[in-house]
C-alpha cells in the first residue's frame, strides 16, 4: 500500500478518496476542479507544488469553486478511477455545481502555469447557467456604468469597489472572487467602453479601481500597482471589512485515514534484480493500469496482444506466472474477437477458472524499486526493469519468439515497449518523451544486442534529464548507470573525458538482467493458506521458492504485508476494498465461470438444439420417402 504523500491534510485543498468522491461532487453547492493523479508519476510529482500554490491562491473562492485531488495509485481508489475513466495522469476534471446525477466531469488540460489555470476556473464558473449557479458565488458579469453612477452618494453601510477594465481582463472577476468570503465590501466590475464614464471617474488607464465608501463618498482607489493582489489586499484591510465565518462543513470530505502507513524497509543488493519488483509491476499493469480500459479493440488490442506475446515468451519468471501469461496468450490467439471486454481478461489474470499452477500475486512488494517515501519509485522503476530484462532475454534466447510473427524482428521488444508506453502508460508526458526518443533513433537498431544497448542509452538519457527533479528519490539519485562500483570496466577515460566501453556495458547488462541474477527474495507465496484456495501445485522451481520473510511478514501495527495491501486503516478496521468485491460470476461444480463463458455456453446450447431438430426432420423425411418408395408403410 502506498500513501498519498504528494498532498497532506495541511495543504489548502481537499483530499478525496473512493469513499468521498461521489458524495462530495453530487449536488455540491460549489463547482469542483479535481486532479486525478498517481503518486508514482514523475510529472504529477513535479506539478504538485503548482497545484498546492493554486489551491492556496484561490482559497477564498471555495464557496464558489473548490480544488481537490485523488490518488489513483492508492489501491483503495483503483475502482473509482476506473469508473471515472482515468487513463492518464494527471487528469484534470471540472465538475459543475448542483450536478444531481452521476457525472464524471469534463477533462481539460490544467498542467499549466498558475495564472492560466486560475483564469480557466473563472471561465468554468461563468459556464454555469442561472439555474445551477453556485449559491454563494457573486454574479461575475460587468455592471452598467449608469448603475455604478447611481450608487455614488448613497449611504449603504458597506464599501463598494468597482474594478474598471477591458473586456479581456480577468482582474475584476478575480478580485470579486477574492472578496466573496468577506463582509463589509461588495466588488463590482465595469468595462472601459463608456468614455464619458471614465472621464467622470478620472480614469486614464485600466485596470483601475474606484471606491464608494459606506457613507456615500467616493474616490479612486490608491494602490501602488494595478494588479489583482494589490486591489484585493487593499480591500481586505479596509476598516470594518472582515472574513465571514466559513461553514464548518467545508473540509469534511478530507479523509487521510490509512495513508500514514509505512512499510518496513527491505534490505536488498543493488547488483541484483528482484523478481518481486517485476511481479508487482505486472500485477499493477494488468489489474490497475490496463483495467482502466473497459474494452480493448483495434490498435489497443494489437498492442496488448503483442505485449502479452513478448512477456509470455521472454519473461524469465516463476512457472506459475509464466503459465498465466502463456494461458492468456493462447486465449488471445484462439479468440477471433475484434473487441475484448477487459473484464474477461481480468477474469483470466485472476484465474477465475481455477486452472492448476497459474497465479500472479496481488501484492505490491517493491524491493530493488522501493522508495524512501511511498510516492517515489515503485511502478515506473519496475517497468524499466521488466523491459531491460526482456531485451536481454531476447538477445540471450533468440529463438524464444519463434512462431509468434515477431521472430525476425530485432526491434520486437522495443517496438512493443514503445507502443505499450505510448498507449497505456499512465504518465502521458513520459510516453511523449519516450516516443520522441524512439522516433529519433530506434530505426538504427539492427540486432538484438543493439536493442539492449539502445534501451540502456535511452534510460540514461532519461536519468540525466530527471536528475535533481522532485521525483528523484534522494536515497537513489539519478545517475548514469551502471555506476563504477557496479561495473568498473564499463568506464574509461579518453583525453580526460569519461567514455563508456560499450562492449563491457553489453556484457554487464546481459549478466545483470539474466535469469541467474534475478533474486526470488520477497516474492509472495502462492500457497492456498495465503491466497484463499489457490491451487497447491504452484509449479515453483526449487531454486525459486520464496523465502520465509516474504510471507506476510509483520509490519508496523501488527498487520501483515497483505493486510496493508488491502488497506487496513489506522484504527485497525479492515477498510472496504471495492476491487476485491466478487464480480458477478457463476459457481458451478466448484468452477468459476465468467459471464462471457456463460454466454458462450448458452449460444452453443442453442446451436446444438437447432442442429438436433434439423437432423431429426432430415431423417424423418428420409424414412418417409423410403417407406413410400418401397411401399412398406407398415414398417
Ligand atoms: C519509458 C519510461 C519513460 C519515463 N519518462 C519519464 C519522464 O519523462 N519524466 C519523469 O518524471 N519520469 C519518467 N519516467 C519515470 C522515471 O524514469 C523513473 O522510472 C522514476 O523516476 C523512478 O526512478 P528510479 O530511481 O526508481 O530509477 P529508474 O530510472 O526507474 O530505474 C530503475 C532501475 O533500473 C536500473 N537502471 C537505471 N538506469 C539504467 C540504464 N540506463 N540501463 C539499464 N538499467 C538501468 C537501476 O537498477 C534502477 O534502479 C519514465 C519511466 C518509463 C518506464
Amino acid at each position: 500500500a502506498r500513501g498519498a504523500k504528494l498532498y497532506s491534510a495541511e495543504d489548502p485543498l481537499t483530499i478525496l478518496t473512493s469513499d468521498t468522491l461521489k458524495g462530495t461532487l453530487r449536488n455540491s453547492s460549489t463547482a469542483w476542479l479535481v486532479q486525478f493523479y498517481s503518486s508514482w508519476c514523475g510529472h504529477c510529482i513535479q506539478y504538485s507544488p503548482t497545484w498546492k500554490a493554486l489551491a492556496g491562491d484561490v482559497k477564498d473562492w471555495e464557496q464558489a469553486i473548490r480544488i481537490g485531488v485523488l490518488d489513483c495509485a492508492h489501491e483503495k481508489n483503483f475502482d473509482i478511477c476506473k469508473e471515472f475513466g482515468i487513463h492518464f495522469y494527471p487528469t484534470f476534471r471540472y465538475f459543475k455545481a448542483h450536478s444531481a446525477s452521476f457525472d464524471i466531469g469534463k477533462t481539460y488540460r490544467a498542467d499549466r502555469d498558475l495564472q492560466t489555470v486560475r483564469q480557466l476556473m473563472v471561465n468554468f464558473l461563468q459556464n454555469h447557467t442561472r439555474d445551477d449557479w453556485p449559491v454563494r458565488c457573486p454574479p461575475l458579469e460587468p455592471s452598467r456604468s449608469a448603475d455604478i453612477l447611481s450608487l455614488m452618494g448613497l449611504k449603504m453601510g458597506h464599501y463598494t469597489a468597482v474594478i474598471i477594465e477591458d473586456e479581456e481582463s480577468y482582474v475584476g472577476r478575480e478580485v470579486m472572487l477574492d472578496l466573496m468570503a468577506y463582509e463589509g465590501v461588495i466588488v463590482k466590475r465595469a468595462l472601459n467602453t463608456d468614455k464619458s464614464f471614465l472621464q467622470k471617474l478620472g480614469i486614464t488607464s485600466v485596470p483601475a479601481a474606484y471606491l464608494i465608501r459606506p457613507n456615500g463618498t467616493h474616490t479612486l482607489m490608491d494602490v501602488q500597482k494595478s494588479l489583482r493582489f494589490f486591489f484585493s489586499s487593499f480591500l481586505k484591510l479596509l476598516p470594518g471589512v472582515h472574513k465571514k465565518q466559513s461553514p464548518a462543513a467545508l473540509g469534511s470530505a478530507v479523509d487521510t485515514r490509512g495513508q500514514e502507513e509505512m512499510e518496513v524497509w527491505k534490505e536488498f543488493e543493488k547488483s541484483k534484480v528482484y523478481m518481486a519488483d517485476m511481479e508487482s509491476g505486472l500485477h499493477y499493469l494488468f489489474r490497475v493500469e490496463l483495467a482502466s480500459h473497459e474494452t480493448l479493440e483495434g490498435e489497443e488490442l494489437k498492442t496488448f496482444k503483442d505485449f502479452v506475446t513478448v512477456v509470455a515468451k521472454l519473461f524469465p519468471g516463476r512457472q506459475s506466472v509464466v503459465k498465466l501469461l502463456e494461458t492468456l496468450l493462447e486465449w488471445l490467439v484462439s479468440l477471433p474477437l475484434e473487441r475484448i471486454p477487459y473484464d474477461a481478461i481480468l477474469d483470466l489474470v485472476n484465474n477465475k477458472m481455477r486452472i492448476s499452477g497459474m497465479f500472479l500475486s496481488e501484492q505490491l512488494q517493491w524491493v530493488g524499486c522501493q522508495g524512501s517515501r511511498p510516492e517515489l519509485r515503485g511502478y515506473p522503476c519496475s517497468l524499466w526493469t521488466l523491459f531491460h530484462t526482456l531485451t536481454v532475454q531476447a538477445a540471450l534466447r533468440p529463438d524464444a519468439l519463434a512462431n509468434t510473427g515477431l521472430e525476425e524482428d530485432p526491434l520486437a521488444v522495443l517496438q512493443t515497449m514503445r507502443r505499450y508506453i505510448g498507449t497505456f502508460f499512465g504518465c502521458r508526458e513520459c510516453g511523449q518523451h519516450f516516443e520522441a526518443m524512439a522516433k529519433e533513433s530506434l530505426q538504427q537498431v539492427k540486432s538484438l544486442d543493439e536493442a539492449v544497448l539502445w534501451l540502456w542509452r535511452k534510460h540514461n538519457q532519461v536519468n540525466s534529464r530527471l536528475a535533481g527533479a522532485l521525483s528523484e528519490d534522494p536515497r537513489f539519485p539519478k545517475a548514469q548507470w551502471p555506476t563504477p562500483d557496479l561495473c568498473p570496466t564499463c568506464h574509461e577515460e579518453q583525453e580526460g573525458l569519461h567514455v563508456w566501453n560499450e562492449e563491457k556495458v553489453l556484457a554487464f547488462l546481459k549478466q545483470h538482467y539474466s535469469t541467474g541474477n534475478i533474486s526470488p527474495k520477497y516474492t509472495s507465496s502462492s500457497s492456498p493458506e495465503v491466497h484463499g484456495g489457490q491451487n497447491k501445485k504452484t509449479g515453483l522451481s526449487p531454486d525459486q521458492k520464496p523465502k520465509a520473510e516474504g510471507r506476510g511478514s509483520p509490519l508496523p501495527g501488527g498487520s501483515t504485508a497483505r493486510e496493508q495491501h488491502h488497506g487496513r486503516n489506522g484504527h485497525g478496521e479492515a477498510s472496504v476494498d471495492a476491487r476485491k468485491e466478487p464480480k458477478p460470476s457463476m459457481t458451478f461444480l466448484v468452477l468459476g465461470f465468467s459471464s462471457l463463458d456463460m454466454s458462450l455456453c448458452v449460444l452453443l446450447y442453442a446451436f446444438s438444439c437447432v442442429f438436433l431438430i434439423l437432423m431429426f426432420i432430415f431423417f424423418h423425411m428420409r424414412s418417409k420417402r423410403w417407406k413410400i418408395r418401397y411401399n412398406r408403410l407398415y414398417v
